[in-house]
């Protein structure tokens, strides 16, 4: 579900900082603040958080305005030199650390403050390159219509510790706090900037008929996918996402049902027209190495869910976000998908692409995937359009 973003807008504006829990890392969870709104009442009660309350800015716009780096060794977090604003006395009070925020926020070069001060800097690299706090943080600012800047802090219990869902939850009813997370963030993020576009459009002829192969620019998760696409197709197309397979799709595996789905799904679409979505997913998100290292524990009688998660993944790994932008780089907003996964479906309606109709997609039950299919039925949600 979508967080409802106007009335935690409202809330902020109200002085409450927003919850912005990280579904990602343990639930571990900051207060979240628009700096160009910081006053000592909101800096302090963020202080009372006990984590390190710290302003994030984009690390571009940072290092132009003469902020700079901290020497770092290790850690993934971006920390620029902390500072005071040159009017403040110490910069230790929440009244001083929150004039120094809203001073960055103003847009301030780093001579009109003394380092190294007490309000420390985060430098957030964009989403798409990094999902943490800092980076959510900063997008949160742009969804609500503010400025990329926030205030934000850690919130530890009472025993200093920051993963402890039960106690963030209860902690933001008390205090009538809004709670999100970094998936919404992340979600909305993926709805409002488009970072896959069309790079390349090509002739295709295949067996199956003429298609075109498009290849994009992606910049939401760098992988290459590409498009096959029969023009012309309808306003609401014949649309399939197809997940990589390389023992089904190019070996002719008989473990599963990907190759023949593919087959015949292309034939399907060179009829009617349409697009195929070939992304680069292999082994439902895990990847090929650590696919077959699955096969072996098949081999000794894991089903193909117990064998990702024996090696510590999920079950499945997949998500559909750039399917999600390759579509709109395509122009299409509503489609009839071929699928029998009703997980692509939700993924693609929860981004805001109507799927009019889900058609069946066919394949080839065979002694050796039948259990397979029966797993992902079970275990998957797979709706199969015949009996295995
Ligand atoms: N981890 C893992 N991946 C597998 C296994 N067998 C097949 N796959 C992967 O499963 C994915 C299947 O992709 P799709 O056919 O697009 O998706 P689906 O979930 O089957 O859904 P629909 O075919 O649309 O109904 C591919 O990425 C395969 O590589 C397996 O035993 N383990
Ligand atoms: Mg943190
Ligand atoms: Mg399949
Ligand atoms: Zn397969």
């Amino acid at each position: 579900m979508k967080p409802d973003w106007e009335s935690i807008r409202r809330a902020i504006i109200d002085g409450k900082p927003a919850v912005l829990v990280d579904n990602r890392r343990e639930f571990e969870a900051d207060l979240v603040y628009p700096a160009e709104l910081a006053n000592s009442e909101v800096v302090n009660f963020m202080l009372s958080m006990k984590g390190l309350l710290c302003l994030t800015i984009d690390l571009e716009q940072a290092l132009k305005r003469g902020f700079f780096p901290l020497p770092s060794k290790g850690g993934e977090t971006n920390f620029l030199i902390p500072v005071d604003y040159e009017e403040t006395f110490t910069g230790i009070t929440a009244e001083e650390r929150a004039l120094t925020a809203r001073k960055i926020a103003e847009g301030l070069e780093v001579e009109h403050f003394r380092y190294p001060g007490h309000l420390h800097l985060l430098g957030g690299v964009g989403l798409n390159w990094r999902r943490g706090h800092t980076e959510s943080s900063l997008e949160l600012m742009e969804i609500l219509g503010f400025k990329r800047y926030a205030l934000i802090v850690e919130i530890l219990n009472g025993e200093g510790d920051s993963h402890d869902h039960d106690y963030v939850l209860k902690f933001a009813k008390e205090h009538d706090l809004p709670v999100l997370t970094t998936d919404d963030v992340w979600r909305e993020f993926v709805r409002r900037k488009q970072l896959v576009s069309v790079y390349a459009n090509a002739r295709l002829p295949t067996r199956y008929g003429e298609f075109r192969i498009i290849s994009f620019e992606n910049e939401l998760d760098f992988k290459e996918h590409v498009a096959i696409v029969k023009e012309p197709y309808s306003e609401v197309p014949l649309v399939r996402i197809h997940s990589k397979c390389l023992t089904g799709d190019t070996l002719a595996s008989l473990k599963c049902d990907c190759g023949s789905q593919l087959s015949n799904v292309l034939r399907m679409i060179a009829q009617e027209g349409g697009i195929l979505l070939y992304m680069d997913q292999e082994g439902r998100g895990i990847g090929l190495k650590e696919k077959i290292k699955a096969y072996e524990l098949q081999d000794k009688g894991l089903d193909t869910v117990q064998a990702n998660e024996a090696l510590g993944h999920k079950g499945d790994e997949r998500t559909y976000e750039a399917a999600f932008q390759m579509l709109r780089a395509l122009g299409v907003s509503k489609v009839r998908l071929i699928t029998n996964n009703p997980t692509k479906a939700r993924a693609l309606e929860e981004l805001g692409i109507e799927v009019v109709e889900m058609i069946p997609a066919p394949g080839e039950v065979t002694e050796h995937n039948r259990p397979y299919l029966r797993i992902k039925a079970e275990k998957l949600g797979h709706k199969l359009p015949f009996e295995v």
